[in-house]
């Protein structure tokens, strides 16, 4: 920009000195102006020429300068007074460039021809015209020749001057264009050095921005090297700890070196003296290794030993349950519950319903309605008394007693885990390759789903999950001698002499599920759930799986549970490796159906309660045949007849009821008055089966 301005205002004075001219020739111009008087004196000289009165009459006038001479006169005039500058200016060759002005001033001096002239023309002169009219006369013309050599003189000075005036512009004006194309030159040059000004601005300014840039990588590289600094520093820092700590530690170590140099001499000394023991110790490495073998060997007859013993443990304890009887009969009485007192038992004597009864008053209704059960044998608790006394037909009272005697009678204070500690034997024969049948009997509402199933806590758990774990643990130990086994289960029910399998899809009373016995002693129904056993826990959800199906079952026909005899078994299988022995147990679990008789159930005018009750008379009836002919076949009467297909349920547990096998009932007594006749037509049943003795149980074990 400041390039193209200064540019531009050269142009404009490139204009200037077209429309105005040089100032050098300005300046001439001026200088020239001082001669005026001079000029007008040579400009008088022609005028006198042409007429010479004029100059006679006055010639005070011809020397005198005319301040009011016209402006063509004054041009004249000056025009004849530039040659006589020009005489004074230096040969053209020899002039200077700029210095005109100073050539110019001398021509502003009158020339030595000129002053002579002037001179005559004085008030002298004038007085001698005056007094001689000749010698004036001669005098005028001598003047007038005089005036004219003057003329002439000034003439050819004036010629002179032209030429020199000439001579002059032309110099003038070849100094103008030499001036001008220095001022060309000059102004180029002055682009010139304009443009390498700005490019050296540019330059400059790129420098500056690189120097910045510079400073900043610099400034940059700064921190760059003062974080760096700062960073070594710390790890100087850190280094010197280490260095420190590494010192402290190389002085400890020393220490230590000089211990363990202590200890490595303490020690070569012992090594010294183990070695001697060493060489002794080989001496007897022989006698040792000796006597490893005989070691190894009694080890080998230890493990027969054991073998031999769990074998003979085995029988023993299958001895112990044959003495305890293998079909042995438990009693145990329910206790009170609140369901069992009527909204009645608790009626004011006027009738009204007592809001809060007194504790005395509860016990008081609930001695009224429990029945007189006592249980003498506080020692090895084996017997239960129901007594009752009523009035006769000739209004005597009456008191009749009765007395039962059991191998175990469980009072209503009785835990799960009391009852189960004496079945718990039982699972163990069944996992030493016995069959075991346990079953729960008594009217219905008398404990036997309790006793068998139980409650979903740890402390009401019943036979059934405490049975099957306690199965899952003998046969954990018995791992430890050789034994590894398996077992499966299965669920079924039976309800009016028909099989349903609880573990199935639930379609009840529809398949068809047959028994079958094979001649190794296993008993299988056809199309029933399988289902191998892993856990006890899996058992338990199998359980409760068994229970809702049961309960859907009993929305459509009521208290199906309680009309149906159910059956859970668990088969196990065992294989000792070491002895190659194998053996194989069931234990059948046994909830039968409530055992009130007909008139007592109130089924008579029902049809379908009269089915479901003679069904299971029936299959009660048939159990209690079967156990009394096994009784008899055990008394000596080895041919007779065992009536096991006279109801499903006999004929489903014939191999467990047989006489290989060992079973348990657990007689389930209401605490209520009101069934007293129930419970003593239970405990005469249980009394029945109590005295039976079933042959020898006989343990499914084959040799390899
Ligand atoms: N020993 C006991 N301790 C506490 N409550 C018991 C005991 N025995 C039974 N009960 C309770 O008595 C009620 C009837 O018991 P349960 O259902 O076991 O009788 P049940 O003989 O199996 O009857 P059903 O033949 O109808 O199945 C249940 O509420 C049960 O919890």
């Amino acid at each position: 920009m400041i390039t193209t301005r200064k540019r531009k205002a050269a142009s404009d004075d490139d204009g200037d000195e077209e429309s105005n001219p040089p100032r050098k020739l300005a300046a001439i111009s001026e200088e020239a102006r001082p001669n005026k008087p001079l000029r007008a004196s040579t400009k008088n000289a022609p005028n006198a020429a042409a007429g010479r009165a004029g100059l006679a009459r006055k010639p005070s006038t011809s020397t005198i300068p005319r301040n009011t001479a016209t402006t063509s006169q004054t041009a004249a005039a000056a025009r004849r007074t530039v040659p006589t500058r020009a005489t004074s200016l230096p040969p053209k060759s020899a002039a200077p460039k700029e210095p005109v002005r100073p050539t110019v001033r001398p021509a502003t001096r009158p020339t030595a021809a000129a002053k002579p002239i002037v001179r005559p023309t004085t008030r002298a002169q004038t007085s001698r015209v005056v007094s001689g009219p000749a010698r004036a006369r001669a005098a005028e013309e001598e003047r007038f020749q005089a005036l004219q050599e003057q003329v002439t003189s000034i003439a050819a000075d004036m010629e002179a001057e032209r030429a020199k005036r000439e001579e002059l512009e032309a110099n003038h004006h070849a100094l103008l264009s030499e001036s001008k194309t220095q001022e060309l030159n000059q102004r180029r040059e002055l682009d010139t050095a304009l443009d390498e000004l700005e490019s050296l601005k540019r330059k400059h300014a790129n420098e500056q921005l690189d120097w910045e840039t510079e400073v900043k990588r610099k400034e940059r590289k700064i921190r760059e090297l003062e974080e760096d600094v700062r960073l070594r520093d710390e790890d100087l820092d850190r280094e010197r700890g280490t260095v420190k700590a590494l010192r402290t530690t190389v002085s400890q170590q020393a220490t230590a070196q000089l211990t363990l140099n202590a200890q490595v001499t303490a020690l070569q000394a012992q090594v010294t003296a183990v070695q001697i023991a060493l060489d002794n110790s080989s001496n007897s490495a022989a006698e040792l290794a000796l006597k490893l073998e005989a070691a190894e060997k009694r080890i080998v007859e230890q493990a027969q030993e054991i073998r031999d013993a769990e074998t003979h443990r085995r029988k023993l304890h299958n001895m112990v349950q044959e003495l305890k009887g293998n079909i042995r009969v438990f009693c145990r009485v329910r206790p009170l519950l609140p369901s069992d007192i009527p909204s009645y038992a608790m009626m004011r004597p006027g009738g009204s319903k007592s809001p809060s009864p007194s504790p005395e008053d509860e016990e008081l209704v609930k001695d009224k309605l429990r029945a007189e059960i006592t249980y003498p044998d506080k020692m090895d608790h084996k017997e239960i008394v129901l007594r009752s006394s009523s009035e006769s037909a000739t209004g005597q009272e009456r008191k009749d007693e009765w007395q039962f005697s059991f191998d175990r009678v469980f009072e209503p204070h009785s835990t799960q885990a009391e009852v189960f500690e004496e079945i718990s034997l039982l699972a163990q024969s069944c996992a030493d390759g016995y069959n075991v049948c346990i079953f729960a009997y008594g009217q219905t509402g008398s404990g036997k789903s309790f006793t068998m199933e139980g409650g979903s806590t740890e402390t009401t758990v019943g036979m059934i999950p405490r049975a099957v774990e306690q199965v899952f643990r003998v046969t954990e130990e018995l791992r430890s001698k050789g034994w590894v086994y398996r077992m499966e289960g299965q669920f079924l029910e039976i309800y009016n002499e028909t099989i349903n399998d609880l573990l199935g899809k639930g379609e009840f009373d529809k398949k068809k599920h047959e028994i079958h016995h094979d001649k190794s002693g296993r008993t299988s129904v056809d199309d029933v759930n399988v289902i191998p056993l892993t856990s006890p826990n899996q058992v338990r959800s199998l359980l409760s799986i068994a229970q809702s199906r049961r309960t859907v079952a009993s929305t459509l026909m009521n208290e199906r549970s309680s009309r149906s005899h159910s059956v859970f078994t668990l088969r196990i299988f065992g294989e000792n490796a070491a002895t190659g022995e194998t053996c194989e147990g069931c234990l059948n679990l046994v909830d039968l159906a409530g055992s009130e008789r007909l008139d007592k159930s109130g089924a008579g005018n029902d049809k379908d309660r009269l089915k479901e009750t003679q069904s299971i008379n029936k299959s009660l009836s048939a159990l209690g045949d079967v156990v009394a002919a096994l009784g008899e076949k055990g008394d000596g009467k080895g041919d007779k007849h065992i009536p096991y297909r006279n109801s499903k349920l006999t004929y489903l547990l014939q191999n467990s009821l047989s006489g290989n096998s060992k079973t348990l009932m657990v007689l389930n007594l209401s605490p209520l008055a009101n069934h007293l006749n129930e419970s003593l037509c239970s405990l005469r049943f249980a009394t029945k089966v109590n005295n039976t003795t079933l042959g020898t149980a006989r343990k499914q074990i084959k040799s390899a």
